[in-house]
């Protein structure tokens, strides 16, 4: 296999139709999330500062200049630069003294220079303005060696910002960055969407609470608060978290009453194909369509897609890792479009591996790496374990992202570029 081929395809292998049998591709499975979901209805108004993390339902447009005015970008003195003649030095008198929040109306004239300071206005007749440590100072004159040019410390009214333009975007996520430009432009109020309502169902007879005593052929329950913590936080109201038994008919009851609850409903356990797994069967069995049961991915080819009323579910497998994996790929995708957020997916790059793959042609396989510096073309290079186990996830704070082990290689040397997608919280 050609990896400088594979740089220059959209996906990571898995789309190719010998591969994966009748198993969706990671790429198709994305493209059906973002053709079936769309953002919720419904918006609300915010203060910027309140509205960390919520998205944007109507752009921000800057509602004056910014700088309002020309001011000054350092302490110093403003002086007209065109009005000094010869090669000087040049002596002027300080005839005006600006502090940043005073206006200066009056004129100062050609032999003059203002005391001003970072932020004040530039007062009338002046161009420039000189930095206090490039002029010697003595009673009210001041002495210049270098001619100055023409603008120089000066921040112009508009150079950040002009009245009308728009400075966001519907569909931009507010974080530090967007809330400082929505100050700037002087948005006391945004328009973001209304909150997600999900509901978290996670399955399992065999699951049971930290603390709790673990009986025979019981374990601890790892799905509930790993994906509490990820359906948390700005623009997420988690509405609903309940663990249920692995019965077809409860579960249908539960699916059917969330169904008109809330916008989205996340399953684990159960999705795949043995008699014990009943979660596709009560989605069909509440009235609910499935758009793809099965990805050609390894952890997670379990992971499902559907909906149910107005609601849309997301199935991810019932073993740690592979709902981690499956999280990341596909529900922070559709968490991302049911938000509005703009761009559907979260972005992958390439690294190069930092030791030979061997791998099982088939699946697209998704390996939790490390990165761990840059080899000597200043690529990334990326570390991590000889397998993937779907169930473990001891070592994966360790781990920064994910590596994307093509479905049809079979063997990759050192150093062969693969996909990399970062672990995410939104
Ligand atoms: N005959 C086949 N069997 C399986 C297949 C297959 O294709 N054919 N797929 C395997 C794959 S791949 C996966 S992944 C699992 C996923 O199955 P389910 O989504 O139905 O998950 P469960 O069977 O309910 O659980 C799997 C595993 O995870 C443990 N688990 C479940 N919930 C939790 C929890 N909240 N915290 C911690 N651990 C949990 C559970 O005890 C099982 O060990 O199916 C394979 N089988
Ligand atoms: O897809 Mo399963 O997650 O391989 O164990």
């Amino acid at each position: 296999m050609t990896l400088a081929n594979r740089l220059s395809e959209p996906g990571c292998g898995c789309d190719a139709p010998e591969n994966g049998g009748s198993l969706l591709s990671i790429d198709a499975a994305l493209g059906l999330i973002s053709g079936h979901a769309n953002a919720v209805a419904g918006t609300e108004t915010l203060a910027p500062g309140a509205a960390r993390g919520r998205i944007l339902a109507l752009p921000v447009l800057a509602e004056t200049m910014l700088p309002p005015f020309d001011n000054a970008a350092m302490d110093g003195y403003a002086l007209d630069c065109v009005a000094l003649k010869g090669d000087g030095p040049w002596r002027l008198t300080i005839t005006h003294r600006i502090a940043a929040g005073q206006a200066a109306m009056d004129p100062v004239g050609a032999t003059q220079a203002a005391r001003i300071f970072t932020g004040a206005p530039i007062p009338p007749g002046t161009s420039a303005v000189v930095m206090q440590e490039e002029a010697d100072r003595t009673g009210d004159q001041i002495l210049l060696r270098r001619r100055p040019s023409a603008g120089q410390n000066i921040r112009r009214a508009g150079e950040d910002m002009i009245a009308g333009t728009q400075i966001l975007a519907t569909g931009e996520r507010l974080d530090l960055r967007e809330i400082a430009a929505c100050a700037a432009a002087g948005c006391a109020r945004v328009t973001v969407r209304r909150p997600l309502r999900v509901a978290l169902l996670v399955t399992g007879d065999e699951v049971r609470d930290a603390g709790a005593t673990l009986g025979p052929a019981q374990i601890r329950d790892i799905n509930t608060p790993m994906l509490r913590a990820a359906l948390s936080g700005a623009g997420v109201h988690l509405a609903h978290v309940e663990r249920t038994a692995d019965r077809r008919y409860a579960l249908q009851a539960c699916l059917t009453a969330l169904a008109d609850e809330v916008d989205l409903i996340v399953t684990t356990g159960g999705v795949s194909v043995g008699e014990e797994d009943h979660v596709k069967p009560a989605v069909t069995d509440a009235g609910g369509r499935i758009f793809f049961a099965g990805v050609a991915l390894k952890p997670g080819k379990p992971v499902s897609f559907g909906r149910l009323g107005r609601a849309f579910w997301l199935g991810l497998p019932g073993n740690p890792f592979s709902a981690i994996v499956t999280w990341q790929l596909f529900g922070l995708a559709l968490l991302r479009r049911l938000c509005g957020q703009t761009g559907g997916a979260v972005l992958r790059r390439h690294v190069v591996t930092g030791a030979p793959i061997r791998h099982r042609p088939g699946r697209c396989e998704l390996r939790p790496a490390r990165l761990a510096g840059f080899d000597g073309m200043g690529r990334e290079v990326a570390h991590f374990e000889t397998a993937t186990h779907s169930a473990r996830v001891a070592g994966l704070s360790q781990a920064d992202g994910l590596i994307f082990i093509p479905s049809d290689a079979d063997y990759l040397p050192e150093g062969s570029l693969v996909e990399f997608q970062p672990f995410c919280d939104r």
